[in-house]
């Protein structure tokens, strides 16, 4: 599997947020995405998962074995700012919902939900409604739905944010075992989580340009 991002622009309503970024992660590589405060990660993200359609360009997935390519978002798990999990269901049937609805793609397995909910430290409190936990609860069980359905590109954007350090280790060997067995991973990320030898992608976002002073 190698998926390659091909000249990829994207707009913001009116503003061009970046232009002709291009890049290729074989098996097991990772992107670490870099760039200040509204410079374009989350759209380049956004993007490549198929959440938002490019201005120009296109990320796609050369699959080995297969003819042809595939767009990237059919191999892509998304984990954003929100967790996307409903607050009045339990954790299972939203776990379940995740499993059902994502289904698994490529080769490898997916972990069934109890399985995902111990390798987040969490078993045991499948039964409650998502929205009765804590927040580093609730962000690791959003991580539980990348284990529930096998996707190999893992797009991830602060992931670690309301975790604890205990959580953050947890979260960086999930990611170093999802490389291990092949996994492709693209983050927007201050902290080190398992991205070991990850290539960098400094984003510029658009220019400023000075506004004309008020007559
Ligand atoms: N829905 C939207 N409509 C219009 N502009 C948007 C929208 N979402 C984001 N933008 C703009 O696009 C630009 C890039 O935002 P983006 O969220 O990709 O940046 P980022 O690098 O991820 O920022 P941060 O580090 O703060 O998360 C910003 O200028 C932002 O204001």
């Amino acid at each position: 599997m190698r998926l390659v991002a091909d000249a990829l622009s994207a707009r913001r309503g009116e503003d061009l947020i970046f232009t002709n970024i291009s890049f290729t992660l074989a098996a097991g590589e990772a992107l670490v995405l870099t760039g200040r405060n509204g410079s374009g990660k989350s759209t380049l993200l956004r993007v490549i998962a198929g959440l938002l359609l490019p201005e120009a360009g296109e990320a796609r997935c050369h699959v080995v074995g297969e003819e042809g390519v595939r767009p990237a978002r059919e191999f892509s798990h998304y984990l954003g700012h929100r967790n996307g999990m409903k607050r009045e269901l339990t954790v299972l049937e939203n776990l379940q919902f995740w499993k059902q609805y994502l289904g698994d793609v490529g080769q490898g397995l997916s972990l069934s939900i109890q399985d995902a909910a111990s390798a987040v430290d969490l078993a045991g409190i499948l039964h409650l409604p998502y929205g009765y936990l804590s927040a580093g609860q609730q962000r690791r069980f959003a991580m539980a739905r990348l284990l529930v359905a096998n996707r190999p590109i893992w797009i991830l954007d602060e992931p670690t944010a309301a975790l604890d350090s205990r959580a953050d280790r947890m979260f960086e060997d999930l990611v170093r075992q999802h490389r291990r067995s092949g996994g492709i991973v693209l983050a927007a990320t201050h902290q080190p989580l398992g991205m070991e030898g990850a290539q960098t992608l400094e984003m510029k976002g658009f220019e400023f340009h000075d506004l004309e002073p008020l007559a």
